[in-house]
């Protein structure tokens, strides 16, 4: 053994206190149990100590070491074992160049080789002052095998993500994107698109909404791991594909978080797939409507909506009634060509939100939801799209050269709620649809006979009615309006209709199929012109009624008519009727609709000198925002508040209300229905000015 302590005297301690210079430790000892291994060399460069660490690590035997050898003996020792790889001399010359070299620039030299047995070992060469070296050893050999081991780790990574269809990515503490690797990133030249940016920062298809993007924000808030988010995004070259996300949080050594780290894989494929399951599973191929599966669904999806809305909804039944013999006659093709434009016809006049099927062969079915809360009126409309449906089935079209003309039978039936049984509703239109192929097919039936004859008299109803107005059988009532006096100081226009038949028909059954059938146009031009002729007779008969206004009702959709200005100007003008004596009486219905268009011709007739007066005030929509733009000269109390207003004084309280109201809008108010005098008393005291009802007068003939 080389006694250490006598060769390295420029490694201990200076301090008197040193344990190792007070005799109280011996250095070979001391050095001897470090974890460092150390190889001294004096100035001629021969290896004069070596503690016991070193000659483990580099697995020097004694038997070299014990003659101080020079260094290069050491070195060639080592290359013939194979610790040190290359050629000798050129490692000879390379190790003392260090040594020189450290021993000039007084700074450490630290390099790390592999022994020949395994190990890492990094040595630091230290120039002595006095003259000599010393290398230090560690071995580093975990050190090195870990450093070893996360390349590997980090190259499978690599390898995975360039042969994978999946991505790898990370956010940082804010959500945004801060590495994007994968062949895939690369392909899609989506990287820059991210980078930087949070993932709902990027538009995608399927998420066009902010609130869109709640789930994810959420989750990523709440630091949750979140899986297959589905993106549909937009590409530079304008493909459209689909992603799938997924992440989860990533926390540093101190637990706090620094963002996110996760997959990204590409689901296009997935999702046409899916796609095509779809249409094959819900969707009839030829027509593209809705087969018998799907349409069940939408039919019990209707049930529940019908059931929660309480409006009805209908069933159309629609079967071809001459297509068995155009399909013989013209073969597959051309059958096939004629389902095809049925169910484009059918696309064409219904409702984009109605749901159309084929269950098969020649047989339609049209769905249509939230028709009315009232049966019959429900009836009515579904009657209306079944005819027109109908009209549209029954053109002639030209298939293959031949012009063929197919006929529907169309069955209805109406439900509502979810207590029976799709099958049943279904069963029910079929039976409809057979009622009128019995009847002469090319038409459409009702299954519930009270149904079918409250519809059929409703349409006999409008088709009289179209007699009506080219007949004369209307007729013009009065009835008057007077003051707190009651002195009449005017009329109210109400139509009459004296039916052949049924003798007079009140407004209230033939207005709302006028109104629907769009009668209510030339028979509202019919009263106008009929109320001014009234105002110029009575202006010619002098006396009071020269001062009388006469007021006309208005149905909303008169007032939407472009010319309608144009109009009422016609009729007075034409009557010599004096504008200021017309009065017009709107619906609050009215304000539902385009309330600047109707603005605009409310003023340019007030212009005029024509009133406007706001009917069944209290009953509507009203927003008093409006009712202060509007050119309005008169409310008029509803009869309904005025019926019970001295036994209910909710009703007392809302007639004040409007009066009052009308008061600081400076208008006039009428209080309709007036039937006792007590009601007069009392509203003539609430501070009404003018009145009408049976009290004072029953609507009769001008
Ligand atoms: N219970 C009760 N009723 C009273 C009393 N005083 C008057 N009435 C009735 O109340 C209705 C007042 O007309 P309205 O509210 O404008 O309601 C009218 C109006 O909305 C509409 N209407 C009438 N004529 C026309 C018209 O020429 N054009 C348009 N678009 N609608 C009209 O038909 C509705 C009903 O008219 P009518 O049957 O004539 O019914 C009239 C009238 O007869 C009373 O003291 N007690």
């Amino acid at each position: 053994m080389i006694d250490f302590s006598s060769t390295l005297p420029g490694l201990v301690a200076e301090s008197p206190d040193d344990p190792v210079r007070s005799g109280r430790l011996p250095v070979g000892v001391l050095l001897d149990h470090l974890q460092v291994g150390l190889v001294v060399l004096d100035e001629a460069g021969h290896v004069v100590g070596v503690n016991h660490q070193a000659r483990e690590m580099l697995e020097l035997p004694l038997t070299l070491l014990q003659s101080q050898p020079p260094i290069d003996d050491v070195v060639r020792w080592q290359v013939e074992r194979g610790d040190l790889r290359g050629d000798v001399s050129h490692i000879l010359q390379r190790v003392w160049h260090h040594l020189r070299e450290t021993a000039r620039r007084g700074q450490p030299h630290v390099y790390t080789y592999t022994t020949a047995g395994g190990r890492t070992l990094q040595g630091t060469t230290i120039a002595i002052p006095g003259g000599g070296w010393v290398r230090a050893y560690v071995d580093v050999t975990r050190h090195a095998q870990m450093v070893r081991y996360l390349r590997d780790s980090e190259e499978r990574f690599r390898s995975l993500t360039e042969l994978s269809a999946d991505w790898y990515w990370e956010w940082d503490a804010e959500g945004r994107y801060t590495r994007l690797e994968g062949r895939l990133i690369r392909e899609y030249e989506t990287a820059e698109m991210f980078l930087g940016k949070c993932a709902w920062d990027v538009p995608a298809l399927n998420r066009p909404r902010p609130e869109d993007w709640a789930p994810l924000r959420e989750a990523f808030a709440e630091r949750r791991v979140f899986r297959r988010v589905e993106l549909q995004r937009r590409l530079r070259d304008g493909r459209v594909v689909w992603f799938s996300i997924s992440g989860m949080p990533v926390y540093d050594a101190d637990g706090r978080f620094t963002g996110y780290r996760g997959v990204g894989r590409d689901i296009t494929r997935r999702k046409e797939d899916e796609a095509t399951i779809q249409r094959l599973a819900f969707y009839d191929s030829l027509t593209g409507l809705f087969n018998r599966r799907a349409f069940v669904d939408r039919l019990q999806q209707a049930q529940a909506a019908s059931a929660r809305s309480g409006e009805w909804a209908a069933l159309c039944f629609i079967d071809l009634d001459n297509f068995k013999d155009i399909n013989d006659a013209y073969g597959h093709a051309a059958g096939d060509r004629l389902l095809q434009t049925v169910a484009q016809r059918l696309r064409d006049v219904v409702r984009i939100e109605d749901t159309i099927g084929r269950l098969g062969g020649d047989e339609f079915v049209v769905l249509l939801e939230d028709l009315h809360a009232d049966e019959e009126q429900a009836a009515w409309r579904a009657q209306h799209v079944a005819e027109k449906v109908r009209a549209a089935v029954e053109t002639a079209l030209t298939i293959e050269g031949h012009e063929v003309q197919a006929t529907p039978s169309i069955g209805i039936t109406l439900f509502r709620g979810r207590d029976e049984a799709v099958e049943d509703i279904l069963r029910r239109a079929d039976l409809a649809m057979y009622h009128s192929k019995s009847a002469g097919r090319n038409a459409v039936r009702f299954f519930d006979p009270a149904m079918q004859a409250a519809v059929v008299a409703r349409a006999t109803l409008q088709r009289d009615l179209r007699h009506a107005l080219r007949d004369g059988e209307l007729r013009l009532f009065g009835q008057p309006v007077v003051d707190a006096r009651a002195q009449v100081v005017g009329q109210e226009a109400l139509l009459r209709w004296q039916h052949p038949l049924r003798g007079m028909v009140s407004p209230a059954d033939f207005i709302p199929v006028a109104e629907q059938s769009g009668l209510i146009l030339p028979m509202g031009q019919w009263v106008l012109r009929q109320a001014c002729a009234q105002l110029a007779a009575w202006a010619r008969a002098g006396g009071e009624r020269a001062q009388w206004s006469l007021a006309v009702n208005l149905s909303p959709r008169q007032l939407r008519q472009p010319d309608f200005v144009d109009t009422v100007q016609a009729a007075w003008r034409e009557a010599g009727a004096d504008p200021r004596r017309l009065k017009l009486e709107l619906t609050e219905s009215l304000l539902l609709h385009d309330i600047e268009d109707t603005i605009t011709k409310m003023e340019a007739l007030a212009a005029q000198g024509i009133q406007f007066a706001l009917d069944d005030f209290g009953t509507g929509y009203s927003s008093l925002a409006y009712l202060k733009r509007l050119p309005l000269a008169q409310l008029k109390i509803d009869r309904s508040f005025v019926r019970d207003l001295l036994e209910d004084p909710n009703d007392a309280a809302i007639a004040r209300t409007i009066l009052q109201l009308a008061k600081s809008l400076e208008m006039e108010v009428v209080a309709e229905g007036v039937e006792t005098a007590a009601q007069f008393e009392a509203l003539r005291e609430m501070g009404c000015h003018l009145f009408q009802g049976y009290h004072f007068g029953r609507p009769a003939a001008l």
